[in-house]
């Protein structure tokens, strides 16, 4: 789902005193260039005043009264001062430039370790395209309020109470009446600028809507075809094409209306001006420059007052965004590290759970009072229907999450007094799908150990099995595995992920095994890299081939949270229940023809008459 799927989707949050702080305070650790940047606004703003007024006084003093040496002194400080506004143009263009990419930078960053320290529970319950949308867009809308929404404020600000001043110097009954002008403008613009931001959020919305739909449709452009869906998709999409031109219609329409709005209260007030200052030209003695100057203040004060109706229409939306990145900053990973937590050097022994009660969400237990005990070296196979809790047994062992209730001990102490460290860079792991990261095959090898030599990757992809196929790629270590390892079959990407753990050397080892068709010599170069990950290594596998199973230690049947069976392949046939049940009818003929050619199994397998 694209980002702004997400991003469009969320809420919109009212402008709040302490958010606002907060977003200002990303600027502490850079007050030397923030004051640097509004100083050189500041100044750009004022000149732009000064220069009408030295229009005023080269038209006064200068043309009406025929005086040429004044006339050229002003058209000097006026050459000379827009030198100077150049120079601060580029000195802010510069500075703001450079710290927006300061701020994002910054923000995303805070945002990626963050992210890194998160526990697994977070990401299960946060969906990958609203981080996405936090670390992309957000910190784009918020680095863009605190440099260019700063600016603009700042240069508006300057600008109108400069030329409000000049103003009020000429003639301060008629800068009244502008005085007067400024907030009718201010409401104008302000009320149009949100309303033309609403409606290219509308647009924006649906459009993420309209290219969700055509991903799916044509991704799943078999399954549309099979199930004769053309038309009902048709006419679906043209509801939402519809609805698209709709809102586009009128933010065009408010878009258009808008300038001409704003333009006409402006011009209403150079006529007043015109009028009153036609008058007073005889009566309060307006000068010729100062009508002049008068109409050039309103003509331009446009500019800056439609700037600060644009920013305080963004700032809503820019505090939302805010809101959002801070309650990413703020949220508290679940699994950490006890006070005093340690590393025991090493984590080999029995592993126990005792007593151990787990949910994900509460009042849904996975884990009710389950014990176990493992010796140091076992090797364990978890077998049970799906959602049965196999998966959460290893999460647990892992301490990707931890016990809601009872204790896991590692040799003897509660794993909770070990730092997190300690024990996952002990523990190796091989997903069913593993990720591969984009980049060459050795470069996700070295994952497992960021100093490995190309010796040791070789060797440790020889014990895992890899080497032969890893040597048949065109360019063998150095064959690029294709984004998130697509190039790659899943039974290759778990060799890859078996030498990565045999590199890593850990003291336990868990895998879940690939489930999805992996061909006869894959698997078998999988069971060879399986034996020696476990040689020595209390090992936990979910299981889902007969050779794994039949060489664990114990098979432990898992169904609803609860080990329903336990004991080895033999034992667990015998007993003719869960166990026998499930495997019989899933493997029956693999065990037919591989395990058992003598056909004792078979026999066994026979439910009774
Ligand atoms: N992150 C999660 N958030 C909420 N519920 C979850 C989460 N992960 C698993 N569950 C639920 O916990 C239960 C046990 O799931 P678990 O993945 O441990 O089973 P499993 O035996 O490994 O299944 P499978 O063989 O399909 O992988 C299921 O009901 C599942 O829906």
């Amino acid at each position: 789902m694209p980002p702004d799927y997400f991003e469009e989707e969320e809420f919109e949050t009212r402008f709040t005193g302490k958010t606002l702080r907060r977003i200002l305070g990303l600027l502490a650790a850079h007050k030397g260039t923030v004051a640097a940047f509004l100083v050189m606004i500041a100044f750009v703003s004022g000149f732009d005043a000064l220069f009408t007024y030295i229009s005023k006084l080269a038209i006064d003093q200068g043309i009406l009264k025929s005086d040429l040496p004044f006339l050229y002194r002003m058209l000097a400080l006026y050459g000379g001062l827009t030198i100077v506004q150049a120079l601060f143009v580029f000195g802010f263009i510069y500075t703001v430039g450079i710290l927006g990419e300061r701020i994002r930078y910054e923000l995303r960053q805070k945002m990626f370790n963050h992210l890194q320290n998160l526990s697994l529970s977070y990401y299960s319950r946060t969906p990958v395209g609203w981080i996405m949308a936090r670390v992309t867009s957000d910190s784009d809308r918020v680095a863009d309020l605190v440099t260019w929404g700063l600016l603009d404020v700042t240069w508006a600000a300057t600008n109108i109470l400069t030329s409000l001043a000049f103003m009020l110097y000429i003639n301060w009954r008629l800068a009244l009446v502008v005085i007067l002008m400024v907030p009718v403008m201010a409401y104008v613009a302000t009320e149009f600028r949100k309303r033309i931001l609403k409606e290219y959020r509308n647009v924006r919305k649906i459009n993420s809507k309209i290219t969700g739909q055509y991903n799916e449709n044509i991704t799943g452009v078999r399954v549309v075809k099979a199930l004769v869906r053309e038309e009902a998709n048709a006419a679906e999409f043209a509801v939402l094409t519809g609805d698209m031109y709709k809102a586009a219609y009128r933010a065009a329409w408010l878009s258009a209306l808008f300038l001409p709005s704003v333009q006409l209260i402006s011009a209403m007030a150079v006529g007043f001006i015109a009028w009153y200052a036609g008058w007073s030209f005889e009566v309060a003695g307006l000068t010729i420059g100062g009508i002049q100057a008068f109409i050039s203040y309103v003509t331009f004060m446009m500019w800056p007052i439609q700037d600060m109706a644009r920013v305080f229409a963004e700032l809503q939306h820019a505090t939302a965004s805010a809101e959002r990145i801070f309650s990413l900053l703020d949220s508290v990973p679940e699994v950490a590290d006890r006070e005093g937590a340690y590393d025991p050097g090493s984590i080999r022994g029995d592993i126990e759970f005792d007593h151990v009660t787990f949910y994900y969400e509460d009042g849904v237990p996975v884990l009710k009072d389950f014990t176990l005990k493992v010796k140091q070296g076992e090797t364990i196979a978890l077998v049970g229907p799906t959602g049965g809790g196999k998966s959460t047994i290893v999460n647990l062992l892992c301490r990707f999450y931890e016990p809601k209730e009872g204790t896991i001990r590692i040799g003897g102490v509660d794993y909770t007094k070990f730092s997190l460290h300690a024990i996952h860079s002990r523990i190796g792991v091989v997903l069913q799908t593993p990720h591969l990261f984009s980049g060459t095959i050795r470069e996700n090898l070295r994952y497992g150990k960021l100093d490995a030599t190309d010796e040791e990757i070789e060797r440790a992809a020889k014990l895992a099995g890899a080497h032969e196929f890893i040597m048949r790629l065109d360019k063998g270590y150095d064959e690029p595995v294709g984004e998130g390892g697509n190039n790659l079959s899943v039974g290759q990407k778990q060799l890859i992920s078996l030498t990565r753990a045999i590199l890593a050397d850990p003291e336990i080892f868990v895998m879940d095994e690939a489930t999805s068709s992996v061909d006869t010599l894959t698997e078998s170069l999988i069971q060879k890299g399986m034996e020696q990950m476990m040689k020595g290594r209390t090992s936990f596998v979910i299981a889902h081939r007969l050779s794994t199973i039949k060489r664990a230690d114990r098979i432990l049947v898992i169904e609803d949270g609860q080990i329903v069976e336990m004991g080895t392949h033999a034992e667990l046939l015998r007993q003719r229940g869960k166990y026998y049940n499930l495997y019989t009818r899933q493997f029956r003929q693999e065990m037919e023809e591989v395990f058992d050619p003598f056909g004792e199994t078979q026999q066994a397998a026979q439910p009774a008459d």
